[in-house]
């Protein structure tokens, strides 16, 4: 089987709760959503970059691991575009996995559910225009959660802010997933603010307030794209 892989990469995990981890990324090429703030718009496109086996890329994997190598993150574009050839690849080669997903495909998700270790499930708001339906984008994205939850997955929710992003929507988004996902224990929502930092300027507080909103729900962090910072890929 192939698929059409942009960039198999080794850096230092940037996002989420397993920042800092040493991670080869695997970033597969189309998307079937079109956030505004897209930092790998490029990726949107379908035949982006080039079309690799499933024998390719572990080839490819093999040729960067360090001996701080942590897991593979699956990315994109989006990768559940792809479960069909991730399930190959994870059946034939054993590595820990975290799957970085828009959460807009919970069928393919369930595809693959029982191979990956970690997953980021990315809740995306009206202000992104990443879909022309908000309401059936966020039931899928509660859904792939609950998926996620079910098999036990280490799971965090993300969302990307925007100094114009209100505290209130936040709060709401927050509320729903504490609602309807039956264990949010530890199901940590990690708010990060849209990159490039520079837009924070003079905002500050408003993290906070997002935070503290969110934060009467669920568990939070509020961590920025720390990659950006480090001037790593
Ligand atoms: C490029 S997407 C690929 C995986 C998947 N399609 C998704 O949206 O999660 C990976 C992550 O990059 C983050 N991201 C992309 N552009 C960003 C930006 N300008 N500022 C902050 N985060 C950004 C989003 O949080 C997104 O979850
Ligand atoms: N270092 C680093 N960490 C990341 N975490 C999520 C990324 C992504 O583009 O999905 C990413 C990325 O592109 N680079
Ligand atoms: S879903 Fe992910 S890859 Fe697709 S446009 Fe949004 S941020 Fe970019
Ligand atoms: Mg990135």
């Amino acid at each position: 089987m192939k698929a059409h892989i942009s960039e198999v990469f080794s850096s230092i995990q940037g996002e989420g709760t397993l920042i800092g981890r040493r991670q080869i990324f695997v970033r597969f090429s189309g998307c079937n959503l079109k956030c505004n703030y897209c930092d790998t718009s490029k990726n949107q496109d379908p035949l982006y970059g080039e079309e690799i086996s499933v024998d390719e890329l572990f080839e490819r994997v093999n040729e960067i691991i360090t001996p701080d190598f942590h897991s593979i993150s699956f990315t994109g574009g989006e990768p559940l575009l792809h479960a069909d050839f991730i399930r190959e690849f994870l059946e034939k080669h054993n590595f820990k996995a975290l799957i970085e997903t828009n959460g807009s495909l919970p069928k393919e998700l369930a595809k693959i559910v029982d191979l990956i270790d970690y997953a980021s499930v990315d809740i995306k708001l009206p202000e992104h225009e990443a879909s022309s339906n908000w309401d059936d984008l966020f039931g899928c994205e509660l859904e792939s959660i609950k998926i996620l939850r079910d098999e036990g997955i280490n799971t965090y929710s993300k969302v990307v802010v925007m100094p114009s992003t209100k505290v209130d929507l936040v709060g709401y988004i927050a509320s729903r997933i504490a609602r309807e996902v039956p264990d949010t224990s530890n199901l940590s929502m990690v708010i990060q603010p849209v990159s490039p930092l520079g837009l924070w300027a003079d905002e500050e507080r408003k993290l906070f307030r997002i935070s503290e909103k969110a934060g009467e729900y669920l568990d939070v962090l509020v961590i920025p794209q720390v990659h950006k910072l480090l001037k790593v890929r």
